[in-house]
């Protein structure tokens, strides 16, 4: 038996049952329904009688693809894949290729450490700023040309593909030696045998669709948490539909972590014969989580976007978010743990960290409680009967829980020491509200925030009235 999702609304029947042709672009703010009308459309769009078909649903995370197959997995004609699975299948069944060519994360970051000292060596001193730049920053950009498909010299470094979201933009010379530890990296890349790495994935699989006239395995696609994509994976996308089939873009922009806005047509879809719709009624947070989220996205690391839909304020009661001051980093992990377990026995409970070895140290301190890991690539099938989840910010994107539960909510946790050096203040900022915003906007009914240190400054301050002190 297929487990029951909530009726479509509103706006929601309208996007459920649009037309199955063309591009649909739905953009909604936290717990707007997003993934619920997904589901919904997925399950229209395979039954339909002589317009339906093999029906795609993507997202970007696993743990969030898991959580999607409970509903669908029974549905005919419907499958849930994250964008890598889809794009690996794709390559093997069709081209004989695998994604066995891409690079490991380990190589790729000290190959690109050794371009990085190759090339500072061979460029004369004194080096511009950007060339004592950390790894991260190379790693990061070099991502995020990838996913843009702004590798090339003529585009990266001579038209300067705007980068979105970026605190303080790059001068042409930065932009010359940014682009010279690439080439090298890729020089160095080649010579360990790999074509490309991860994030080529995207544009690998769009120039083999392009270049493919054989029909199409799926007539409908439709992507959730979309934000989460780069515009090569969309565009991909876009490429994967025959031309009597559909793609529906469901996402959300105050979620996105990394500046990638463009406008619709560079993403590859048509909204002159597609249609686009809002959804801004919030079903899943209280009211007084919603008002702080609300806070933290109104306020100036937010800038640059277009594309927010203003939440209305939903009507749910419930508790104020409580912020609890500790002594130490120590006590934060040990109070969040008693937290846990006590509200565990009653509902779904979150603990969520800003990074990985934090968010392990916290589950050893509850592994008699069996918690549940929340990773990108980890949960197969989703746990039905767990009441304890914990991870990075990143692995709770598009899930939910009754209580979520941050520790580490101090101003030198959040932005993280190494991602200010790597990004500067601005950048790293922008990142982090919006990070926290997802944390955030997962808790239905009850929110804990803990700190050591001074409060973090991407919350807002103490006299808004938008969180109670706790003990
Ligand atoms: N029409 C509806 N009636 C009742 N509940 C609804 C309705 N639509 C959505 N919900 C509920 O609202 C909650 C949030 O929905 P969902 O996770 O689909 O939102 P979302 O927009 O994908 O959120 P996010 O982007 O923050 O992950 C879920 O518990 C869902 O069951």
């Amino acid at each position: 038996m297929p487990i029951a999702l909530p009726e479509p609304k509103g706006r929601q029947r309208d996007v459920v049952f649009m037309r199955e042709e063309g591009h649909l672009v739905v953009l909604g703010t936290a717990g707007s329904g997003k993934t619920t009308m997904a589901m919904h459309r997925a399950r229209h769009l395979a039954g339909l009688p002589e317009t339906g078909g093999r029906t795609l649903v993507v997202t970007y995370a696993n743990s969030l693809t898991s959580y999607m197959r409970r509903y669908l997995t029974t549905v005919e004609g419907v499958t849930v894949q994250t964008f890598h699975k889809f794009a690996f299948d794709y390559l093997e069944r069709r081209r004989g290729r695998s994604g066995k060519g891409t690079i490991h994360r380990e190589l790729r970051k000290n190959l690109i450490e050794r371009a990085l000292h190759e090339v500072r060596a061979g460029t004369e001193k004194p080096l511009r700023a950007v060339a004592e730049r950390p790894l991260a920053f190379f790693d990061d950009e070099f991502k995020w040309m990838a996913g843009h498909a702004a590798t090339a010299h003529e585009d990266y470094v001579v038209n300067r593909v705007e980068r979105v979201g970026r605190g303080r933009r790059l001068a042409a010379e930065d932009r010359a030696f940014v682009h010279r530890v690439y080439e090298r990296y890729i020089e160095l890349r080649g010579a360990y045998g790999h074509p490309y790495d991860y994030d080529d994935l995207a544009t690998v699989l769009r120039t083999a669709l392009e270049n493919d006239d054989s029909a199409r395995w799926y007539r409908h696609i439709v992507i959730d948490e979309g934000q989460d994509l780069t515009p090569e994976m969309i565009r991909a996308l876009a490429a994967a539909i025959p031309e009597d089939g559909s793609l529906t873009f469901f996402g959300d922009y105050a979620q996105q972590i990394y500046g990638s806005r463009m406008s619709w047509k560079q993403l590859g879809l048509d909204l002159v014969r597609g249609h686009r719709a809002e959804f801004s009624d919030n079903y899943r947070n209280s009211r007084s989580i919603s008002l702080l989220a609300q806070a933290i996205a109104e306020s100036p690391h937010f800038k640059d976007e277009v594309d927010l839909v203003q939440p209305r304020t939903p009507a749910a009661d419930g508790p104020p978010p409580t912020v609890i001051a500790c002594r130490t980093a120590e006590e934060q992990l040990k109070r969040a743990a008693e937290q846990a377990a006590k509200l565990s026995r009653t509902g779904r409970v979150a603990v969520l960290l800003r990074h990985w070895k934090h968010a392990e140290e916290f589950a050893r301190r509850v592994a008699g409680l069996k918690p549940v890991k929340l990773q990108k690539d980890k949960i197969k099938r989703w746990p039905e009967d767990a009441r304890l989840f914990y991870g990075a910010f990143h692995g709770a994107k598009g899930l939910e829980f009754d209580s979520v539960i941050l520790p580490l909510c101090d101003a030198g946790e959040m932005p993280p020491a190494e991602e200010v050096e790597a990004h500067g203040l601005d950048e790293a900022q922008a990142r982090n509200a919006r990070l926290l915003y997802v944390a955030v906007t997962r808790a239905r009914s009850e929110l804990i925030l803990l700190h050591s240190g001074r409060l973090t400054g991407l919350l807002p301050g103490e006299e808004s009235g938008l969180y109670l002190r706790g003990r």
